[in-house]
């Protein structure tokens, strides 16, 4: 038997619990939960065979009232002595995508990001939309090419015409930039044809990963017009393999920036959903930007109002992400095409003049929030790293 040692001050203590799927060499993808440094196997450890599936999605959609009673649970194994066999290095394991990803939607949420990518691919025009402060703007992604931190991401070609060209011409990604986002995981889906309510959120949500929402700048300044974000963001989205449970994140809820106009009575929550979550994007081995979630316009439960009022199911595996994290500092915006003004104006990367993501490149993005015992709470990392194109 192992008795696991959770240091003080450990991002995964008993305050976080997260899921995620692992093997072993020689083994079967199955659902663990992190304890520490630890990874402890749910499939021989809880005597429920969802434990054993290579994704969350059985467990999730049992439902808020068994999310509950197995937090409990693990709290109670990892408390006393767990069968060795049952324990691993969080180091000797392979992390695999947690969920069977139903439908991907991104939104649009953070004011500050939406303001300046208003800015930067519409200079002459107002640079948030009308529409922007009565409804969180989205658009559905592709949920098949979501995939889980670790895998290469391979630089992607289209079509790109810039402003002072006369044609435009085929050829791979000149203006590659990543998107640091907050995902939602839908636990138990609604039925087609009935709303959510923004109060069902935590009945119905399981949890939240970190996001990056790879993104061809070039390829979506020449295709987006009418429809938006089509084959500019479709080629790859990152995810963390830790899906951090909603029961998790109770200490870090904060009211959202406040809300003017007042919106439209289905959008209107009776507790506060804005989440008090620190990011860290890591841009080949430098820190460079700092985004802070608490800023963010529109709530979780919002978008997954507004997402589902006219009918549209939810399911068990839909992933929905929040939208570019940006605060209003330069030092928080949550991609580089603002942080670099539009390539204008570069950064310092590990002694580099950069801008945009050249082949070789790695993308580490982090991030913690209050946890109910006073400590932080970790939700681990989404890495990825630019590989060229495919000739
Ligand atoms: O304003 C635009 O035309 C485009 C905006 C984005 O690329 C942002 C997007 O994907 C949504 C987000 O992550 O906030
Ligand atoms: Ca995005
Ligand atoms: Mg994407």
């Amino acid at each position: 038997m192992t008795r696991i040692d959770i240091p003080e001050g450990s991002p995964f203590g008993l305050a976080n619990l997260p899921y995620g799927v692992f093997s072993t060499p020689g083994t079967e993808p199955r659902v663990g939960v992190r304890v520490a440094d630890s990874v402890v196997d749910l499939s021989t450890t809880l005597g429920d065979d969802v434990f054993a599936r290579p994704s969350l999605n059985a467990f999730m959609a049992q439902g808020r009232a068994r999310w509950e009673e197995v937090r409990r649970r693990i709290t109670e194994l990892v408390s006393g002595d767990v069968p060795d066999a049952a324990v691993h290095p969080v180091g000797e394991v392979t992390m695999h995508l947690p969920v069977e990803v139903a439908d991907y939607v991104d939104f649009y949420a953070s004011e500050h990001h939406a303001s300046n990518l208003g800015r930067l691919f519409r200079p002459n025009a107002e640079p948030l939309m009308p529409n922007w402060k009565h409804l969180p703007v989205g658009y559905h992604g592709r949920a098949g090419t979501v995939v889980v931190s670790g895998t290469d991401i391979v630089r992607p070609s289209g079509q790109r015409k810039a402003p002072d060209e006369d044609a435009p011409t085929f050829g791979e990604c000149r203006r590659l930039d990543i998107e640091a986002e907050l995902g939602f995981i839908v636990g138990t889906g609604s039925e087609l044809g009935s709303a959510v309510p923004c109060d069902e959120f935590a009945d119905r949500v399981f949890g939240a990963v970190l996001v990056n929402d790879w993104s061809a700048r070039d390829i979506q300044a020449w295709e987006y017009v009418p429809l938006g974000p089509f084959l500019g963001k479709s080629f790859a989205t990152s995810i963390s393999p830790w899906v951090v449970p909603i029961l998790a994140l109770e200490a870090a809820r904060v009211p959202t920036p406040a809300q003017d106009p007042e919106p439209l009575p289905y959008l209107r929550e009776s507790e506060p959903w804005g989440l008090d979550i620190d990011l860290s994007v890591v841009w080949n081995g430098q820190e460079v930007t700092r985004p802070p979630y608490r800023e963010m316009y529109w709530s979780p439960a919002q978008m997954l109002a507004h997402m589902t009022v006219n009918g549209a199911t939810s399911r068990t595996g839909d992933l929905y992400a929040s939208g570019t994290i940006s605060g209003p500092a330069k030092e928080q915006r949550g991609a580089f095409i603002e942080l670099t003004w539009g390539g204008r104006e570069p950064v310092e990367v590990a002694g580099e003049q950069r801008t945009f993501l050249q082949d070789g490149d790695e993308v580490v993005i982090s991030a913690t929030a209050p946890g109910a015992d006073g400590g932080r709470i970790g939700f681990g990392e989404v890495a990825g790293r630019i590989v060229p194109a495919k000739g």
